[in-house]
């Protein structure tokens, strides 16, 4: 059984794969991206090779280097590095659950395979306990985003009695607005101690009322900060005070994916904010364009983002 250790909470970065203009990994900027992140962001922990990562757009080779390079590059500066090891192959699953562990990582995530599909909620779990095994000291989460593997069995289901199939099973990390599946994992699984982190940033606040303990998403690469002051005014029952956060990220998030948002502009955005130069995406996916990036810096600092000042006795300005 996994140690019972740390338990994983609080923001969790889902990391971006940097690469150079011939699109090749660029592992020489991932040492700078870990001080980013704690310094700038008080983010102390990542999620690897996800959505954001384009892990299941890397070879499996790649996918290794990668993990390395951030095990390595966080040690004894980040909390915990969890590793995406979800694949279509169970072999190549089990490949990289087994690498996770002997590099030394916190934690693996796994999704639903999602070309040749299971069904059913037993035949899901078989694949994950598969997999899980490979790496059996290691805290496992299931990744639920079924609009992305099209694989929509619910997660309170697929919940019930997984310790017993799993033992390994620590948490979910939960990306998709179903907050009626969302809020009855977590009402049913209150003595177990997983960790439910939830991964619609735009809509974090309701997830946490809903009992989510921590959260993984692309935003908080440059968010993280912002974020994590809705977290305090959450903890502090300053409600009023983190919905004005909440709004406020909004904002921001509602602007993007009016402009057409997903991982190619998340890397612009990031470029952007931090000034480590994350590159473009690698096919099928399409750089983002430069009125994308350019409109997006000028919204920023509207928001006064880019800065990341505090708001002014706790009010926002009106408007956006
Ligand atoms: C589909 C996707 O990439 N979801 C991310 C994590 O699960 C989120 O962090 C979103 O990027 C974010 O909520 C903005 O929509
Ligand atoms: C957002 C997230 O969790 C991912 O990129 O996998």
């Amino acid at each position: 059984m996994a140690s019972p250790k740390k338990k994983l909470q609080g923001l969790v970065a889902a990391t971006i794969t940097p690469m150079t203009e011939n699109g090749e990994i660029n592992f020489s900027v991932i040492g700078q991206y870990v001080d980013y992140l704690v310094k700038e962001q008080g983010v102390k922990n990542i999620f690897v090779n996800g959505t954001t990562g384009e892990g299941l757009s890397l070879s499996v080779s790649e996918r290794r280097r990668v993990a390395e390079e951030w095990v390595t590059k966080g040690k004894d500066k980040l909390d915990q590095v969890v590793i995406h090891v979800g694949a279509l192959s169970l072999k190549e699953s089990q490949e990289l659950a087994q690498h996770a562990a002997e590099i030394g990582a916190d934690g693996i995530a796994v999704i639903a395979p999602f070309f040749l599909k299971p069904w059913t909620k037993d035949v899901l779990i078989n694949f994950l306990k598969e997999v899980a095994a490979a790496a059996p000291a290691l805290p496992f989460y299931y990744y639920h985003i079924p609009a992305l593997t099209g694989v929509k069995i619910r997660a309170e289901e697929l919940l019930d009695g997984i310790q017993d199939k799993i033992p390994t099973f620590q948490g979910l990390k939960f990306s998709d607005t179903d907050l009626l599946d969302f809020g009855q994992c977590v009402d049913q699984h209150r003595q177990q101690q997983f960790a439910f982190l939830f991964g619609v940033d735009e809509q974090l606040l309701s997830a946490l009322v809903m009992g989510a303990t921590g959260a993984v998403g692309s935003t908080y690469n440059y968010l993280g900060k912002k974020t994590s002051q809705m977290l305090e005014a959450f903890e502090r029952k300053d409600f009023s005070l983190a919905l004005n956060y909440q709004f406020c990220i909004q904002r921001f998030i509602n602007f993007v994916v009016k402009l057409g948002f997903g991982v190619s502009q998340t890397k612009a955005i990031m470029t952007l904010v931090s000034g480590i130069p994350m590159g473009p995406p690698r096919l099928p996916l399409q750089k983002a364009s430069r009125e994308f990036t350019d409109s997006v810096e000028a919204k920023l600092k509207s928001l006064d983002f880019l800065s990341f000042t505090d708001l002014k006795d706790g009010k926002l300005e009106a408007g956006s």
